[in-house]
């Protein structure tokens, strides 16, 4: 198991998990020098509307700059998390989504969820969101923590180097508080696939799913590793 056991029951009773060490301290390192590179090589690009203050940069479909193996180190970890989850939290898609994001001092995102209905048609939607932070230090002064919010409650997480945050990508409001140094991290979604057919796929009624098919409301899904495959984001 790359990360606890426990995680997948914590993510599908809608609770966050959080694993201290993801990114052990050399990969961290690795990390940041590529974060570096990618930077210096202009491709962090600002994200739009104002409700957040970051930039975004594709770690994946890049110049030729940076630590390569090192983000595949982070990414074919990230795969593993995948694969582990999928017993309790039904087929998710090999094609993740992926994001390195650089807060400058000052930056934040309002509350907010990463996936909600829509009326589009779509291929598949995002069902795990992950956090992997990796600023080098981190002090309670930094800020920049991580809200989320259960009903009426909310917990703060802090940004702890190469820990790794995950939860369900529809119910789980969250937001950033504002940073007070530069803070990197890699983001992204592990995305089930939806009924090509059918609107939208959003869950209106959990259920555990069983044995090869999984159930959200009232639509099923096959676990079929071919309709996974040809599926895309
Ligand atoms: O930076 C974080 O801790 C979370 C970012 C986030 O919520 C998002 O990009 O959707
Ligand atoms: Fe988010």
């Amino acid at each position: 198991l790359v990360i606890d056991a426990s995680a997948g029951q914590t993510i599908f009773e809608g609770g966050v998990h959080r694993e201290e060490n993801f990114a052990p301290p050399r990969l961290l390192d690795d990390l940041q020098v590529d974060i570096a590179a990618l930077g210096e090589a202009g491709h962090f690009e600002l994200a739009g509307p104002d409700m957040r203050h970051a930039e975004y940069c594709d770690p994946v479909d890049r110049p030729p700059v940076g630590d390569w193996d090192a983000f595949f180190a982070l990414w074919e970890r990230l795969d593993m998390v995948r694969d582990q989850l999928q017993p309790e939290l039904g087929p998710m898609l090999p094609e993740i989504e992926l994001h390195y994001v650089r807060y400058p001092k000052g930056g934040y995102y309002s509350r907010h969820v990463d996936d909600f209905e829509t009326t589009e048609p779509r291929r598949s939607r995002r069902r795990v969101s992950f956090v992997a932070y990796l600023t080098p230090a981190w002090t309670d002064h930094d800020g920049g923590y991580l809200r989320v919010f259960y009903g009426d409650r909310y917990a703060d997480i802090p940004p702890l180097p190469g820990s790794l945050v995950l939860f369900d990508s529809y119910q789980i409001h969250h937001e950033v508080l504002p940073t007070n140094n530069e803070r990197f991290c890699l983001i992204g979604w592990f995305h089930t696939p939806c009924d090509a057919l059918k609107s939208n796929c959003t869950p209106t009624r959990r259920e555990r799913h069983e044995d090869d098919d999984f159930t959200f409301g009232a639509r099923v899904y096959l676990n079929t590793p071919a309709a996974a495959a040809s599926s895309d984001l």
